[in-house]
């Protein structure tokens, strides 16, 4: 299947920092001589990265590399065996209100009582409000506008629970959206999203960083979906990594030294293929779509 140009254009979320787009020269997320182990096994080690605001790095890499584990030190919930963090030029820290984060799916159906509307309005616990008719109103108009920006504006008043895996995937994606974070940290969010709202949310994801200044890290398996979006690639294996533009990174040269393998990569119809890395399932042209 083509990449091909949207249909509809999702409009951008009116967000809690309009009126400031970021101009700072601070790293969005800085990481220096980074590694994370669990007991012996070290997933990374001497990672040096610094992802600038409006950047847009796409995390890669098979089962088990680390991808994960990496957002998950950004948020503050796992301390680095070595080396540091900042976001934003501050330590990394749990509940930091400079991201938003859009975890790997997971059901609702726990949260059967809760609205879609209550949901994204999750997005701006922490931030302040005021307990007055503007603060609600302003909330309000926020949550509205994060869920007509994933195309989820009927689903404010259904418990979420009820909702289909894709449509809760729809909600995560306002709920991060909705404060206008400065990091903006995604785990597979396109798993589950049919390809037309594939393509408008990753479409979505790249216009609000542009617009608001916010760095993307968005871990995925399947680059093609994002390609044309992707300014730099970090590529996560067995303990190695690379990082570049998608053509630094993405060749049979690179992605061979790093398998410790022999890997091919091909451009196909502007989409790349893969081939012979072991354990890898990225970048697969479905049967009947190859051309
Ligand atoms: N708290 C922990 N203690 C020990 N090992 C852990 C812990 N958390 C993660 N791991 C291990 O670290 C490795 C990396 O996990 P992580 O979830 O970061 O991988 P990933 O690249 O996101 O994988 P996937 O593509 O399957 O989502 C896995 O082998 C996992 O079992």
């Amino acid at each position: 299947m083509r990449y091909e140009s949207p249909t509809t254009e999702a409009a951008p979320v009116a967000g809690v920092g309009d009126e400031k787009a970021s101009t700072t020269d601070t790293p969005a997320v800085r990481l220096r001589d980074a590694r994370l182990s669990y007991g012996p096994r070290s997933l990374w080690h001497g990672l040096d990265l610094d992802v600038s605001p409006g950047e847009f790095l796409a995390v890669l890499g098979p089962n088990g590399s680390g991808k994960t584990s990496l957002l998950r030190v950004l948020l503050g919930l796992t301390d680095l065996s070595a080396g540091s963090v900042r976001i934003a030029g501050e330590p990394a820290h749990r509940g930091n209100d400079k991201i938003g984060y859009i975890p790997q799916q997971r059901s609702l159906q726990d949260s059967l009582a809760l609205r879609g509307s209550d949901l994204v309005g999750l997005g701006l616990d922490g931030h302040r409000w005021g307990t007055g008719l503007r603060g609600r109103r302003r909330r309000a108009e926020l949550v509205r506008s994060a869920l007509r920006s994933v195309d989820a504006q009927d689903y404010g008043k259904k418990p979420v629970g009820l909702l289909s895996g894709g449509e809760q995937q729809r909600l995560r994606i306002a709920q991060a959206l909705v404060a206008d974070p400065r990091v903006l940290l995604c785990d597979e969010p396109l798993l589950s999203l049919d390809p037309s709202h594939q393509h408008r949310v990753s479409g979505l994801i790249a216009r609000q960083a542009r617009r608001t200044g916010a760095a993307v890290l968005f871990v995925t398996h399947e680059i093609n979906p994002v390609l044309p979006m992707v300014d730099r690639v970090l590529y996560l294996v067995n303990g190695q990594f690379r990082i570049g533009t998608p053509d630094e990174v993405m060749n049979s040269e690179t992605l061979s030294e790093l398998y410790g393998t022999e890997v091919e990569v091909a451009r196909v119809g502007g989409r790349l293929v893969v081939a012979g890395a072991e354990g890898e399932q990225h970048h697969h042209v479905p049967e009947g779509e190859q051309e």
